[in-house]
């Protein structure tokens, strides 16, 4: 099964007429402990739910700005089991936390014990981006029977029969990326970005979102009038290692 918490509530933004935005964060970096105020900032800045990075010592699709932050949490003691348990101290969450984390990690932990331990810390979803649809299995039939959702991404690159079965797939939403390379922000999009987008929204049901290189409320806004919505990480991992909260509570604002 899916996530239900997730499903329902990227539905309720949707159903309100608001664009999805779904900021990226490191977990970790400014310490866990400021975790949960974190979210619960985003949550009132309007954000639909939240991806948070678990930091890895070889993330070979992130920018330098994530690289930074990950190497930060790192440096200050972060562990995927860390994090686990830190989400398990939080009450309730009332904002849909979907992990983004590479396959090693997972791997390490031990696939089954992870799927339980997002279950009971109340984790919506995950997104691997080195695993491959042909790899995925043993690790979706975990998260499966966690009602965990497997969201997954599709690349430019791809072609069209990759794309539908990746969309087909895909549950919680598809995180589109629309540029080819790493993350960071970027002053534009190549064109054929929307027609892109327009293309895998005829390709599933779930709500697609674009994420890579959108740093400005207009980009965002933009690309959303494509798809459901849109992922900013770098822009908003750097605010908040400045301190900037006023940037990202603007960003978010303008851009849904
Ligand atoms: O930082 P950007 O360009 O705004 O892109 C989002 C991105 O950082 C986040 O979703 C992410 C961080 N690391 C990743 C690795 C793969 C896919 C996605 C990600």
């Amino acid at each position: 099964m899916t996530n239900l918490f997730l499903n329902q509530t990227l539905e309720a933004k949707r159903a309100e007429g608001k664009n999805l935005l779904i900021p990226y964060i490191m977990a970790g970096d400014g310490g866990l402990d400021i975790l949960e105020e974190r979210l619960a900032f985003l949550e009132a800045c309007g954000a639909a739910a939240v991806e948070l990075g678990i930091p890895f010592s070889d993330p070979v699709a992130d920018g330098p700005v994530i690289q930074d932050a990950g190497q930060r949490a790192l440096a200050g003691g972060t562990t995927l089991e860390g994090v686990l348990e830190t989400l398990q101290t939080f009450q309730t969450l009332t904002i849909p936390v979907v992990f983004m984390t590479y396959f090693n990690p997972i791997y390490t932990y031990g696939i089954e014990r992870f799927a339980k331990d997002c279950a009971s810390a109340g984790v919506s979803g995950v997104i691997i981006p080195d695993l491959p649809l042909e790899e995925e299995q043993i690790v979706t039939d975990s998260l499966n029977q966690r009602d965990i959702s497997h969201i997954r991404l599709a690349a430019m690159t791809s072609p069209d029969e990759r794309l539908t079965a990746i969309a087909q797939r895909t549950e919680g939403f598809l995180y589109a990326v629309s540029v080819t390379g790493t993350t960071g922000a970027r002053s534009k999009h190549d064109s054929q970005v929307k027609t892109y987008l327009q293309t895998l929204k005829t390709m599933t049901d779930a709500p697609v979102l674009a994420g890579f290189g959108i740093s400005a409320p207009e980009q965002a806004r933009d690309l959303s009038s494509s798809c459901d919505g849109v992922i900013i990480g770098s822009k908003i991992v750097d605010a908040f290692h400045k301190g900037e909260t006023d940037t990202i509570k603007h960003l978010i604002e303008e851009s849904i």
